[in-house]
Order: C-alpha cells, then structure tokens, then sequence
C-alpha cells in the first residue's frame, strides 16, 4: 500500500515514522498508511511556512479568492468519495460524512466571497488634517491542531479563514484520522497552493503539535480538541506571545418544557444526543426535563434510541456507526458502569457486534440522573445522555448553566416566553430553540463560553478576529 506522505513546502515528503490507518467499523479495514513527521520536518514546514509568507500576503484578494472557489468546487464534487473514506476512517455514517465533506466545500467557497469583502474603516480624527484609518492585515503563520470527530470540517473551517485573510499554515489533524485531511491536502495543491502557503504535518500530538506549539516562527494556534491539551497549550502557546484560539469540550444541556411538542423534542433529542455516535463538542448529553412529561419523554426516547441501528459506517441502515477507537469505547463503558453506580438508572450503553472487529455500542441513556453526578458534568464524547427532572423553567434554566462547560444549549417549548427567556440567560456560546444542541450553521460565528473555549470564534465573517491584526494608519495632510 502506498504511503501518504506529508506536505512540506510544495513537495510530498516520508515522514520519521508511519501509522496504518484502520477503520472503526471493522479494523481489518486498512484505510491506508500515512506518514508521521517529527519535529525536524515541523521546523522545515515552518519555515517554509514563513518563506511563502510575503507573497502570499500581498497576493491580490482575487487570487486568493479563486484558490478557495477551486477548492471549494473540487470537495463538492468529490464529496461523495471523500465521504466514503471519511466515514470509513471516522466511523460516522456515509451520510454524515458526506454532509461532512459539502460543509467543508461551502466553508471553502464562503471564504472565497470573504477574500474580496476584507473592509476597514475611514475614521475621523480628533485632529485637523489628520486622517485615521483601520485595516487588517494577517496574523502570519498559523499552526493549525485539529481533533478526530470532524476530520474534513474542522481542518477547513480553519484553513480557509487563515487562507483568505493572507496567512500562511501548517496544519497537524488527529494521528487517529489523517486520511480526510490528506486528501483535503491533495485538493489543495492541485488546485494550485503555492509551495509553502499550506503545509500538512501529519504525526502525533506529543511530537508534531508539540513541536508546532514551542516553534518560534508560529504567530498563532488554532487548536480545538480537549479540555487538558487545550489549557496546557494555550499556557505555552502564550509564553511564546502566540495568539491563541481554542474550541474545546461541552456538557451541552437540552431543556424541555412541559409544553413541548414531544415528537420535535425526541427528534433533537435523539438527533443531538446519539448522532454521529455522541462524538461531537455540540452533543446534547444533559437532557433536563420537566417533571409533568418526564416519564413519557424518557420512554419515547429509549424506545428511538435502543431501536436506532448502530452499525458499519458504509451500511446504508446505519443510524449510529461505531465509536472511534478502542480507547474511546472502553472509557464510555466506565462511564456507563460509573452512572449506575451513581444512582442512575442506565439504559443501553453495552458493547454490541462483539463478533465483529468493530467498537459497537448501544446509545445509553441515565435515567433519574442528578446535575451533580459525573456522569453528568465529565464530558463523556460517546452515544451517553443523561436524563435529568426539573420542577419548572426556573429550575431548568439553572441546572442547564449549573456546568463548567457553556458551549451549546437548548430549549423544546412552544412557548415564546420560555424561548426568549432561554435564549436570554442560557450562559452558553450557541443557543438552538426546537433543534438539536449539535449541527450547526458553516456561515455563522461558532464557539462558546466558560471551560468550552478560549479567544475569538470561528467560522463565519467573526473568523477575521483571529486570522487578522489590525493596524491604525494617521496621515497628516496639512
Ligand atoms: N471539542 C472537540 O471537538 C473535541 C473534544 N475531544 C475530547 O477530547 C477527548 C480525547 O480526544 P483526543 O483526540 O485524545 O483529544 P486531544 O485533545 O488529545 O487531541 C486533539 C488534537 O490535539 C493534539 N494534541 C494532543 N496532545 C498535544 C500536545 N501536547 N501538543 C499539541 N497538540 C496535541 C492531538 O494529537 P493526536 O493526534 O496525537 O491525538 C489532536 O490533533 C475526547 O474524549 C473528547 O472528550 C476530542 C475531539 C474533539
Ligand atoms: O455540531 C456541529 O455542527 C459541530 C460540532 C463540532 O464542531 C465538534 O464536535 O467539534
């Protein structure tokens, strides 16, 4: 099988070191075998990354502007493949990925438009004959850490803002699924990135985004990913006077109200909860309800998600693929063993398919959960939601912003009061009124508060926060 090799100023270069990637569904599912740098190829892609950089930045938003419509174009029509590998090397379902892939396309041509809307602003000065004015330009070389749970999305939902506003970047995605983002590379350079101006360094965390992290000549991360490799990151990242921007975990709260319509509340229940197999930062793993509907919610619920079919990512009847890795199921088994001995009352969440090579788990749902538990305030990432009784909305609200997370929050009601008032008090960054917590929109600002993330946001126009520098021009005309 043929190595995939790591992208370093124009030219594909063997790593250090390889790493077989196999499929979650079935790992005996070689997906391919991919390339690890070390940090003497982080240093050259760096560097590389800084050689390309005054061109790049002062290449005209029309170029730079057509790389990304090219990009953009190439994932769109190619979305089925990439998604087929996606969902193999991921385990989502071959129409997650898929929808995976668009997204990472109209991410790609959103910044194509942006390129050539950059604006500043004409300001007057206190003083005669002067004139004031603000531009922005771009931060410089990005280094760029990406987790597992959206291979192809993240990766461009951050290559593309650092692209458009004239940075340079080395991206690092996930060790465990190098494969979209490799072939995110591949389009890239096809589609004419010059030598330097993107740079791909597939390899571990401890010694390729370590290495990206310590590097001098990086003037700004973009991690997202865990809460402790976050924190740790931001504290060195920091002390070298990088910028810093990190999207990291959620305990993401669902409210519903005893005037829910109860087939919208257990669809963006079981939606936000289980799809994607729980493996999302948005996933609703707190469902607060109140106590007048508590008992039918929770049986309409069990019934959808223990008949929900978890099964191989390709398979067409696949709800729920597998989890991602052995590592990641054995900690949601703990996780599930710890609810009962909580107090919970735990449905589902045993290991399924055991005769198959694959990491199967049934959704899990904690029933008579309290906020206090830690199953209820860890973040667990896997197919686990736990089910907690509120009296009213005030009891609601407060045990959804009782977290130390504030990411995503939302609210079933049909009434506007109870909606208003949650989207005015929910202590989160996004807030979803009769959708799922998870899934949001590519063009819109995308982050949230408190342990969840760390410096501007991403996505959408707000994405120029991160990815520029403002300058402040005077000119005395006199
Ligand atoms: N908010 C989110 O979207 C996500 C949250 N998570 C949470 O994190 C948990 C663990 O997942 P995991 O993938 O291990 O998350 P990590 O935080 O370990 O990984 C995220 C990225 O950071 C890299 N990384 C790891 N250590 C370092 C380091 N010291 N310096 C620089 N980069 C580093 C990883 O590399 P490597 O490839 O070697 O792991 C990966 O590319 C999950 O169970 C979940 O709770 C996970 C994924 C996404
Ligand atoms: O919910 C979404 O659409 C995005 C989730 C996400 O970015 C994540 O889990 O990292």
């Amino acid at each position: 099988m043929d190595l995939r090799k790591n992208l370093i100023a124009g030219e594909w270069l063997a790593g250090a070191d390889a790493v077989e990637n196999r499929s979650p569904s079935d790992v005996t599912d070689l997906v391919g075998l991919y390339a690890r740098a070390d940090a003497e190829q982080v240093d050259r892609a760096v560097m590389a990354a800084r050689a390309a950089l005054p061109a790049w930045a002062g290449a005209s938003p029309q170029v730079r502007a057509d790389l990304l419509d090219r990009v953009g174009l190439r994932l769109a029509e190619r979305k089925e493949e990439l998604g087929r590998v996606l969902a193999r090397e991921e385990g989502k379902t071959l129409a997650e990925a898929i929808g995976e892939v668009g997204r990472a396309a109209q991410v790609f041509r959103f910044f194509a438009g942006e390129a050539i809307r950059v604006t500043g602003d004409a300001v007057a000065s206190v003083r005669a004959d002067v004139d004031v004015d603000v531009t922005r330009e771009p931060v410089g070389v990005v280094g760029l850490i990406t987790p597992w749970n959206f291979p192809i999305a993240i990766p461009a939902w951050k290559i593309a803002p650092a692209l458009c506003y004239g940075n340079t970047v080395v991206c690092k995605p996930a060790d465990l699924t190098p494969a979209s983002a490799h072939l995110l590379a591949e389009i890239l350079h096809e589609a004419g990135a010059p030598a330097g101006v993107f740079n791909l360094v597939m390899g571990t965390g401890a010694i390729v985004g370590n290495a990206l992290v310590e590097h001098p000549e990086v003037d700004a991360i973009s991690f997202t990913g865990s809460v402790p490799v976050g924190r740790a990151l931001a504290v060195r990242a920091a002390s070298g006077l990088k910028k810093v921007q990190l999207e990291m975990g959620g305990k993401n709260p669902m409210v519903v109200m005893e005037d829910a319509d109860l087939d919208v509340a257990v669809a963006a229940c079981l939606n936000g909860a289980f799809f994607s197999t729980g493996q999302r930062c948005t996933a609703s793993s707190r469902l607060i309800v109140c106590d007048p509907i508590y008992d039918e919610f929770a049986e309409r619920l069990a019934a959808a998600a223990t008949s929900a079919k978890v099964g191989d990512a390709l398979d067409p009847a696949t709800a729920i693929g597998p989890v991602v890795s052995a590592k990641q199921l054995n900690s949601n088994l703990e996780y599930v063993a710890l609810a009962a001995s909580e107090g919970a009352e735990v449905i589902g969440g045993e290991r399924l398919n055991e005769e198959r090579e694959g990491y199967y788990q049934r959704p899990a749902l904690f029933l008579n959960a309290t906020n206090d538990m830690r199953t209820s305030r860890e973040e667990i990432f896997g197919p686990c939601a736990s089910l907690i009784r509120a009296h009213d909305f005030d009891e609601a609200l407060a045990l959804a912003n009782d977290t130390e997370f504030g990411l995503s929050a939302g609210i079933c009601t049909s009434s506007l009061a109870y909606a208003r008032n949650f989207k005015r008090h929910a202590q989160a960054g996004m807030v979803m009124v009769n959708l799922p917590t998870a899934g949001v929109d590519y063009h819109v600002p995308f982050g949230g508060r408190k342990g969840s993330s760390y410096g501007s946001r991403e996505q959408g126009r707000y994405a120029a926060e991160f990815y520029t520098t403002v300058k402040t021009a005077y000119s005395f005309a006199g």
